[in-house]
């Protein structure tokens, strides 16, 4: 992959309708480390060869020779046909959206997982344009694909499938072993709570803040910056899933942070990252985060998109809406998100740390219920092993001690009964 950070580029956006805006597309430049030095915008219905129409392919080409541009950033998917004359007319590296996106994942994976996802997403995207290339006779000389009575379009072809193949097999071996690990922290008798949400609305701070233990993490450092040019330059912060152990009422959970939800990707870019998504869907109870400083038709749109995500989840779905330091119309967004996932949310501010008990509480009862047992294990070395057992696995209620230790235990219901199994085999 060409590295295009400190590259230069003309942000170049084609809509139907006015207004155009291209906020979005210049934040998400300036997370993947690109300068824009010019902009052109354009209203009409999409052109056959550029996508553009031919006064906005002149213009962006004039403007790509006098600003220096390296590269011009469309704000759309560009299929690989008219990336590849849109290229040829503006004489600089066409990068659409997707492209753009997969830039930063790509800057920003440092777990195994990440980088799978981030490199298998990168050959199905690449996978039609190195097609479309090949068809338009431009691998003369590249390496792997020669000419001379080969079928260099079929053998591409393979040679990705293959590749897309392998990466595939790589991640379902990591779910297997993430199952597992799933698994054992329950035995252990976590409860496993996943936070989820679009990007930026604050998952990885809340995280932080609900987290025992305050060390930090590889995407930490930046809690308490507030203003709108830090929170912009931290979109897609978190693509390496973080999990970190927090107490709730007494219960023990394991928080997991996902990768935050982004609008307007192609179904196989988001199709990559949704093994990451089965923290979200796998957890005991799942925090939908939604960022309380977008407006009303925004955190619709975001909501929706978010329950159809983790329609299949298993657990407990708890809404919050977060940033409420910085929000108007709280009332009407409220009400607006308890509309659209049936239940109240809870509203927090995670930098100001307004809300987090109430988050809290919420959160307790919406994890799966416990069981109760009874115990009564001899008052010996081994007793007393088995009751700090029990300590680590749930909660020990009003132990006596006399011949005998006898107190309740409170468990997940897979957790008591080892609890009870394992009692009768202590020894005096
Ligand atoms: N004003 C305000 N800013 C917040 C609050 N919570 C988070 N932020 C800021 O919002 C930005 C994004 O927060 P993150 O926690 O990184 O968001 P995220 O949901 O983890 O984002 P991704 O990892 O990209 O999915 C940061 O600049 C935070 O400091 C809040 O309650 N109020
Ligand atoms: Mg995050």
């Amino acid at each position: 992959m060409t590295d295009r950070r400190n590259s230069t580029a003309v942000v170049a956006k084609r809509r139907t309708d006015t207004p155009i805006e291209t906020d979005e597309i210049r934040a998400l430049c300036e997370a993947a480390g690109v300068e824009v030095v010019a902009e052109r915008t354009q209203a009409r219905p999409r052109d056959p060869t550029y996508d553009f129409g031919d006064g906005a392919v002149a213009d962006i080409a004039d403007l790509v020779e006098r600003r220096d541009a390296d590269l011009v950033v469309v704000d759309d998917h560009l299929d690989p046909g008219r990336a590849y004359n849109l290229e040829a007319a503006v004489g600089a590296e066409v990068v659409d959206r997707a492209r753009l996106v997969l830039d930063i994942f790509g800057e920003r994976a440092e777990t195994k997982r990440a980088r799978l996802e981030v490199r298998l997403a990168e050959l199905r995207y690449e996978l039609p344009r190195a097609q479309a290339r090949v068809e338009r006779g431009e691998t003369q000389g590249r390496r792997g694909f020669q000419s001379g009575g080969e079928r260099p379009a079929a053998q591409l072809r393979a040679d990705y499938r293959q590749r897309i193949k392998d990466l595939r097999e790589e991640l379902d071996r990591l779910d297997d072993a993430d199952d597992s690990v799933r698994a054992a922290r329950r035995e252990s008798g976590f409860d496993l709570v996943a936070l989820a949400g679009y990007t930026n609305a604050g998952k990885s701070t809340l995280l932080r803040r609900l987290a025992d233990d305050l060390s930090v993490d590889e995407n930490d450092g930046h809690a308490d910056r507030t203003d709108t040019a830090a929170s912009r330059d931290r979109l897609f912060e978190t693509l390496n899933t973080t999990t970190r152990r927090a107490t709730v009422g007494d219960r023990r959970v394991l928080l997991t942070d996902t990768v935050g939800f982004v609008d307007d990707l192609p179904g196989w870019l988001v199709s990559s990252f949704r093994t990451t998504l089965a923290a979200a869907r796998e957890a005991d109870a799942v925090l939908l985060v939604v960022d309380a400083t977008d407006d009303r038709e925004e955190i619709r749109a975001k909501v929706e998109t978010s329950l159809d995500e983790l329609a299949d989840a298993d657990g407990a779905l708890v809404p919050v809406l977060n940033k409420r330091d910085e929000a108007d119309d709280l009332n009407g967004k409220r009400r607006l998100v308890a509309d659209r996932t049936d239940a109240a949310p809870v509203v927090t501010s995670a930098t100001e740390d307004e809300g987090l008990d109430a988050l809290r509480d919420r959160l307790t009862g919406a994890l799966p219920d416990r069981e109760r047992v009874s115990l009564s294990v001899p008052n010996t070395d081994d007793g007393n092993g088995f009751l700090s057992w029990c300590h680590d696995h749930g909660t020990v209620h009003d132990p006596e001690y006399g011949d005998r230790i006898e107190f309740d235990f409170e468990a997940r219901p897979e957790v008591a009964a080892k609890a009870e199994g394992r009692a009768e085999t202590v020894t005096d």
